[in-house]
């Protein structure tokens, strides 16, 4: 399953040229810079912007082609941008079942009580549009959208407007959207916190073109990708978490990979997968097991590439035995006194983790 988009156009002092195929599955997120070209490529991925031209597949539906093309509501796909238009006339209620009463019985996926659970709208479905904070707002609009049964979600910036705790409220539920629905989602962002939380695959955007697709775990091994502008090189690890014989510790599980965490508050251990941030500058470098420390975890690491950061600063990039990529950054001065360089066996002693929840 894919989704295929071919276009060239020419806009104010950007020229768009795209030819990709983006993943159908879970959430594709669409990275880059502030007017390289995100909202053009949904909006032709919508139909709202017609290129002539363009070409744009669905999986076996053709939605543009050199001499057709069907509207958005032929498409089936849900819109969610940065400030979504609810309908200010009417309630919470008939805002969410307003495209699911336009949608044929044969074509509806999702039942109202399923979704308001999903999105924990209960109580807020007799309010009014203007009783509402902008993290609510988006809920609804998130709400509407799938209850209209979309066959494919385009999220543009749909938490920009929102404050850091009304983000932090929100990102579970939008985690929970791709797994528990099944709809593949496109999700349109700058901001590298919400990719590493919620993105599957990362399409990397620059000046009009898209420059790769990737797995969210490749996307983070580039020791200089542009995600990591704000905080630094930093890895996602996913697995499952499970209860230590220490009452103060959880074990973290990624296959043959355990690690050890001393959580602030500690989460329900289960099959659910869990995603892990660690940043690189939360990583050292040793040459043997150390004892005596008070580091939690030390892991078993193999060097893979050797990037050089900047003067002093060198980001280590190695494979830990469950597969997975860790990111370290060490000085310049260690990386020639202990001779890191690739096929070096070494232990990355991990000083700081926080759970993406
Ligand atoms: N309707 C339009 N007509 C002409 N030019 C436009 C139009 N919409 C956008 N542009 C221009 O096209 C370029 C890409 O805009 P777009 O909104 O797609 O970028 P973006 O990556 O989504 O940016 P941001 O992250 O700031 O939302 C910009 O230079 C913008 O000024």
């Amino acid at each position: 399953m894919s989704l295929t988009v071919r276009a060239r156009m020419r806009r104010a002092g950007l020229d768009m040229h795209i030819h990709v195929d983006l993943p159908t599955e879970g959430v594709t997120a669409v990275f880059g810079r502030s007017g390289c070209g995100k909202t053009s490529l949904l909006r032709i991925i919508a139909g709202l912007d017609r290129v002539p031209g363009a070409e744009v597949c669905f999986d076996d539906q053709t939605w543009q082609g050199l001499n057709a093309s069907i509207p958005l509501e032929k498409r089936r796909i849900g819109l969610v941008f940065q400030e979504s238009s609810l309908l200010p006339h009417l309630g919470v209620r008939d805002n969410l079942l307003y495209g699911y009463q336009r949608t044929p019985d044969s074509q509806r996926r999702h039942r109202p009580e399923a979704i308001i659970d999903l999105l924990g709208l209960g109580t807020l479905i007799e309010r009014r549009i203007d009783q509402l904070s902008g993290g609510q707002r988006q809920r609804i609009a998130l709400g509407r959208a799938l209850l209209a049964s979309p066959q494919l979600l385009l999220l543009d910036e749909p938490l920009s407007a929102l404050d850091s705790q009304s983000k932090r409220e929100i990102m579970p539920f939008l985690d929970r959207l791709s797994g528990e629905i099944g709809v593949p989602i496109i999700y349109v962002s700058h901001a590298a916190a919400e990719i590493e939380r919620l993105a599957d695959h990362v399409a990397l955007m620059e000046r009009g073109r898209i420059e790769s697709v990737e797995p969210i775990q490749q996307a983070l091994s580039r020791p200089d990708s542009p995600l990591f502008a704000d905080e630094g090189p930093a890895s996602v690890l996913m697995g499952t978490l499970q209860a230590s014989d220490a009452p103060d510790l959880q074990m973290f599980r990624s296959g043959a990979l355990t690690l050890r965490l001393a959580l602030p508050n500690p989460v329900q251990a289960g099959p659910t997968t869990v995603r892990l941030r660690i940043g690189a500058r939360d990583v050292s470098l040793a040459i043997e097991p150390t004892t005596g420390i008070s580091i939690l975890n030390q892991l078993p690491f193999t060097i893979e590439a050797v990037h050089a950061r900047d003067e002093r600063r060198v980001i280590i990039r190695g494979r830990l035995v469950s597969g997975d990529l860790l990111l370290a950054e060490v000085s310049g001065w260690s990386a020639r006194e202990l001779l890191l360089q690739p096929g070096k066996r070494v232990f990355a002693l991990v000083k700081a983790v926080s759970l993406l929840d």
